[in-house]
């Protein structure tokens, strides 16, 4: 059995319900989950391989609650982590300010993570224009100002879903972002090479 070395981690950030869980489900098992929806407890974590050019690189993917309940927990997820992806609901206003919430958690704390702002369930605006609550343009110009990339997707249509996360592996792999230091090893998981670890928390 050889070792899966995980390259990058990733942390997923964003209030209860924005959709996180259904995002890293989505692009990992290729499915959107129906059925009474259920809050993630603590946290639950995923390696998946991905192709950029010639390499594979293999994102450790955190997925955590976004209950404010679990608020110190995520702290300790997002340590170290080189990506988040930190998500909102298009629907819904107040998730926007928790996701500048957890921006300026990120830019205090963790100054080597590049924030990916991730509009959600962009299949409901698409549905009824009316329900957008949150302006493109108007995260677009935070975007650029804290240097972030912005996505608007849908976990439940797959819209943008795999151009999300093969974005951060790429930039993972671009000379600017790729610096492993002697403190920071990658983390051998000593899976199979094609295995997925997916340990995961959910309560009704
Ligand atoms: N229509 C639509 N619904 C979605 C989408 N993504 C998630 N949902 C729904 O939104 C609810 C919450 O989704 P989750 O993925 O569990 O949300 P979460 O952010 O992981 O929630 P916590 O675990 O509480 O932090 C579920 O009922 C999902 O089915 C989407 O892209 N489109």
């Amino acid at each position: 059995m050889s070792a899966m070395r995980v390259d990058a981690k990733v942390v997923m950030l964003g209030k209860e319900s924005v959709g996180k869980t259904s995002l890293v489900e989505r692009y990992v098992h290729h499915r959107f989950l129906v059925g009474p929806y259920q809050n993630t407890i603590g946290a639950a974590f995923v390696a998946k391989p991905i192709q950029v050019g010639e390499k594979v690189i293999t994102l450790g993917i955190w997925d955590t609650a976004g209950s404010e309940r679990y608020e110190a927990m995520s702290r300790i997820y997002y340590r170290g982590a080189r990506a988040a992806i930190v998500c909102y609901d298009l629907t819904d206003s107040s998730s926007f300010q928790r996701a500048k919430f957890w921006v300026k958690e990120l830019q205090n704390c963790e100054e080597h993570c590049r924030i990916y702002l991730c509009g959600t369930k962009n299949d409901l605006i698409e549905g009824d224009r009316s329900l957008r609550q949150i302006d493109y343009h108007d995260v677009q110009d935070f975007a650029e100002e804290i240097g972030a990339q912005h996505f608007e997707t849908s976990s439940k249509s797959g819209n943008n879903v795999d151009e999300l996360f093969q974005k951060v592996a790429e930039d993972y792999n671009s000379s600017a972002f790729q610096y492993m230091t002697a403190e920071e090893p990658g983390v051998d998981l000593g899976q199979k090479k094609d295995s997925i670890f997916y340990s995961c928390c959910h309560s009704n």
